[in-house]
């Protein structure tokens, strides 16, 4: 089991690797050879318990910056022995955790298998010196392309490191991490670790260290994926951008109407002015419009797709791309639909406060003192806005269920089958989940309780 991690019991534990072919272990002897350097099993097969971990494993870092900093931190937390390569050590040691040792870089590299190269890619070549040192270890690339670089450079980072050093392994990993995530540890900001390489081995050892550490490693193949992982950082909210563009351009559209409809043309036929109402009321009657149009804009794609399955005979068949794309913004879609739902029930709440609100109740009842009527009440419109509340309420309570379960760690604590039911019990439109449903999927229903004028005034 690995110090400081969550070791599974009776699997074997492959940190850290020995390689073959690697000379430097000379303290084991031949019969100990083929067993791992920590002890390999928590409970033997026979039930006994095994030897506690003696030795500690050590990990070198190449690089005295932020991230190397962070990294020693967190590994000196996780149990494991820390070794930096700095080209001025003297200088460097007092930022590190005492715990590590901060040498020259043809010191550190001397003895760890696993080797963090936390530095930038301009400076990799500086370590060619070392690459006899450095010859059979892994090496860990953590670098981050800045947008330019990206494009600029065919290869990614890691690969560019592993020509540099074709006698070593690189592994790509813990580039997403922040040095900030790294010192706080895992426990908030993203826990996923995405890791690849072109050696399996060199490649598990990575993704247990990042396990002992406490994040969460993803195998994303081989190296030739860096380049992907190296762009993941360079991202902002990927999912999002077509949904919020989408609800932005429904809101303009709805504004301009109802702008139009409610204030323009009075204007302009009857010269009232109402211009007051651009900031609260319009605002108000625009989002249920555009909740409703998303809410569709969830299940539409869904309609579409099992018509065009059952033309085709089979649910064998991609989708058409557009369709596919569609069909995976339907979450976003549908969480955007419940942000302007709950958006509308704030601003309805808010109507009544307005001022202009005041004076027209005030104007009402000025009329009807002197056209001599004391008392107003028409039945119908009271029990028409009684039960628009009431479903008002009720609709958005759905929705913020639906919206509550498709979130991944809500949705993670429940099965396939509780979650299908919650999400279609709620749906008022009664759809049922299909194959092609993913379970990240919110699904929604068909009333969002607006009065026909959409506005509660
Ligand atoms: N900071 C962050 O939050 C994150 C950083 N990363 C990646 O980690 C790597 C390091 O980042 P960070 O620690 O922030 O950067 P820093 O600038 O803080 O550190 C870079 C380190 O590189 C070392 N180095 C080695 N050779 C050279 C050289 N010739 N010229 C200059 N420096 C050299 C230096 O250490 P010394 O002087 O001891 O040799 C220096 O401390 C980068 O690739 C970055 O993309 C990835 C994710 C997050
Ligand atoms: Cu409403």
């Amino acid at each position: 089991m690995l110090p400081g991690g969550r070791g599974r019991r009776g699997q074997g534990c492959l940190w850290p690797v020995a390689h073959s072919g690697t000379q430097d272990m000379p303290t084991r002897t031949s019969g100990e050879m083929d067993k791992p350097l920590i002890s390999r099993h928590l409970v033997d097969s026979d039930g006994s318990l095994a030897e506690a971990p003696r030795e500690v494993p050590k990990v070198g870092i190449l690089g005295s910056g932020d991230f190397a900093r962070s990294l020693a931190t967190r590994l000196v937390g996780s149990g494991f022995s820390v070794v930096v390569g700095s080209r001025n050590p003297k200088r460097m040691a007092g930022l590190f955790p005492s715990a590590a040792q901060v040498t020259l870089q043809e010191e550190a590299v001397g003895s760890p298998e696993v080797i963090f190269v936390a530095m930038f890619r301009e400076h990799y070549s500086t370590l060619c010196g070392l690459s006899d040192q450095l010859a059979g270890k892994i090496l860990v690339d953590v670098s981050n392309p800045t947008q330019q670089e990206h494009l600029r450079h065919h290869e990614s980072n890691a690969e560019y490191l592993a020509s540099l050093f074709p006698t070593c392994t690189v592994v790509k990993a813990f580039n997403v991490i922040s040095a900030w995530t790294l010192q706080a540890g895992p426990r908030d900001g993203n826990r996923q670790v995405p890791i690849c390489s072109d050696q399996p081995e060199a490649k598990r050892a990575v993704l247990e260290l990042a396990q002992a550490m406490g994040f969460t490693p993803v195998d994303m193949g081989s190296l030739a994926s860096a380049r992907e992982v190296e762009a993941m950082p360079l991202r902002l909210l990927p999912g999002w951008k077509v949904p919020a563009l989408l609800a932005l351009g429904l809101f303009v559209f709805f504004y301009t109407y109802n702008f139009i409809r409610d204030v323009l043309q009075p204007y302009l036929q009857e010269g009232k002015n109402k211009f007051y109402q651009l900031p609260v009321s319009v605002v108000n009657t625009t989002l249920p419009c555009v909740a409703y149009v998303l809410l569709s804009l969830v299940y539409l794609p869904g309609v579409v797709a099992a018509a065009l399955q059952l033309r085709r005979g089979t649910k064998y068949r991609r989708f058409p791309d557009w369709l596919d794309h569609w069909l995976q913004h339907r979450k976003q879609m549908g969480l955007l639909s419940f942000f302007c739902a709950a958006l509308h029930a704030l601003y309805s709440f808010c109507l009544p406060l307005r001022r202009s609100h005041r004076y027209e109740l005030v104007n009402q009842a000025v009329k009807q003192v002197l056209t001599n009527k004391s008392h107003l009440w028409i039945e119908e419109e009271v029990w028409r806005m009684e039960i628009y509340l009431s479903l008002g309420v009720l609709a958005l309570g759905t929705l913020s269920l639906l919206a509550v379960t498709s979130l991944p760690s809500i949705a993670n604590s429940l099965n396939w089958r509780e979650f299908s039911f919650v999400q279609r019990e709620s749906a008022v439109l009664g759809w049922a989940p299909s194959p092609w449903q993913n379970q990240d999927d919110v699904s929604s229903l068909n009333t969002e309780g607006c009065g026909p004028d959409g506005g509660h005034q």
